[in-house]
């Protein structure tokens, strides 16, 4: 029976999660969407959904649903998972889904705070740093779908809700998680909704699960998560876990599929052109998913190994992805290279892949749908927030990568 039930937005920021609490000692599973059948056995289940960027009243159907069946199965708090970086559009969809997970748990007031500081996501006084950035000023500005121009909180958080967001400063979580607690029922009595909370370095983030321990809903990134275990803990209903991410061996040859246009995929790829074949297609050039697909496949003819991966992109700067929007609409160009990833996965796999990197959240839940995984184990840990995963039923070694997560080398240090 799980405990914490998570509910994430898109498949990268659900492993991110998943690999957030086996490190700090709860068994998980992250199952692709609500199962079909039994939700499977573990201390805590991740949902993934890829919610972030559809239809908001959908976004809320989805989430719902993976509500009741998290409840139905037993789970005692829940978790909306959402992006480090907040990522959403004018019409939500943090608001609307918070909203309708807090009116069906009936809870008072959230604690809402995407920080992670190990990947430098940080945030004080109410803004957003992604290192010494602002939010706006990350390049998150420029982002094909979600571009992010507020790093304020607060207000960003305000205009998806017409419940009222208050803030718990740096000065008040940094007292610990009594002084958070105070803070939590000052602001509750104020009509309050939600609390974007302040968070700097992981003493915020433990003391703030503290503070949560028994609230019946948390919004926010994986460092959100961070603090949970230790309430179970505490209250005797988790045991100790020996290192549970061990994975069965990996076999198969390696590849590296990237949709995400971020500054980190980007600088990945920059990498990774002057080590092992490399093929950036141009879906400005060529707008169409099977043509891309067939550029694809003739030109892996010969390079697949098994000693070092290839690598097929069609990340683009905001210059192009611009230029591609403008002829096909935001949406198309977004899904007509997902369309293309999703293809040419398959087709990998088809070809003896075993071990496939997918760098982007909406890109990574358009592969992972088409290769029908249902659900994955967590691994060991690539680089901060990136596992490697084993994907059922198949048996595929998956890393779902965030974005703008991982070092320059990320994709030749994960089949290192
Ligand atoms: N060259 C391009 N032009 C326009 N959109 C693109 C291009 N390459 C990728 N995309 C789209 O950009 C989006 C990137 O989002 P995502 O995969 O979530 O990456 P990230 O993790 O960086 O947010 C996807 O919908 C992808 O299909
Ligand atoms: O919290 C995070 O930053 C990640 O877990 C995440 O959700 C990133 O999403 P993408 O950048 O769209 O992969």
């Amino acid at each position: 029976m799980p405990l914490l039930g998570c509910i994430a937005d898109d498949f990268t920021g659900a492993t991110d999660l998943a690999a957030m609490l086996v490190q700090n000692g709860m068994a998980t599973v992250q199952t692709i969407g609500v199962p079909d059948g039994e939700m499977p056995e573990a201390d805590a289940i991740v949902v993934a959904l890829k919610s972030r960027t559809i239809p908001a009243a959908d976004a809320v159907a989805q989430s719902l649903a993976a509500a009741e069946a998290l409840l139905a199965a037993g789970a005692t708090q829940l978790l909306f998972k959402v992006c480090s970086t907040f990522d959403s559009t004018a019409e939500g969809n943090i608001g609307p889904v918070a909203d309708a997970l807090m009116k069906r748990l009936g809870a008072s007031i959230a604690l809402v705070c995407p920080a992670f500081p190990t990947n430098a996501r940080t945030v004080f006084q109410g803004h957003l740093f992604v290192g010494d950035k602002l939010l706006n000023e990350s390049g998150m500005q420029h982002h094909p779908l979600t571009p992010m121009t507020d790093a304020n909180l607060v207000r960003v958080m305000a205009a998806q809700t017409p419940g009222g967001v208050g803030l718990i400063p740096f000065a008040i979580v940094d007292q610990g998680a009594a002084a958070i607690r105070t803070a939590v029922a000052g602001l509750s009595d104020r009509d309050r909704r939600y609390a974007i909370v302040d968070a700097v370095t992981d003493t915020h983030l433990m003391a703030m699960g503290e503070a949560a321990a028994r609230h019946p809903l948390l919004v926010g990134g994986s460092g959100i998560a961070m603090g949970l275990p230790e309430n179970f803990r505490r209250a005797g209903v988790l045991p100790i876990r020996a290192d549970a991410a061990a994975l069965p061996p990996a076999q198969g040859l390696f590849a590296v599929l990237a949709g995400s246009c971020s500054r980190a995929t980007l600088a990945q790829i920059g990498y990774a052109r002057d080590q092992v074949p490399t093929l950036e297609l141009d879906a400005l050039a060529t707008p169409d998913a099977a043509a891309l697909t067939a550029q694809a496949l003739a030109w892996m003819e010969g390079k697949l190994s098994a000693s070092r991966p290839v690598v097929i992109a069609a990340s683009a700067p905001p210059e192009q992805v611009a230029a591609l929007q403008q002829k096909l609409g935001r949406d198309v160009a977004g899904a007509l290279v997902e369309d293309a990833m999703a293809r040419i996965a398959r087709a990998l796999v088809a070809a003896g892949v075993g071990r496939l990197v997918v760098a982007g959240g909406e890109t990574s839940g358009a592969v992972v749908q088409a290769l029908d995984v249902r659900s994955l184990r967590i691994g060991p840990t690539i680089d901060p927030g990136v596992p490697w995963t084993y994907a059922e039923p198949g048996g595929l070694h998956l890393a779902l990568k965030s974005g703008n997560f991982g070092g320059r080398d990320f994709f030749l240090k994960a089949f290192a």
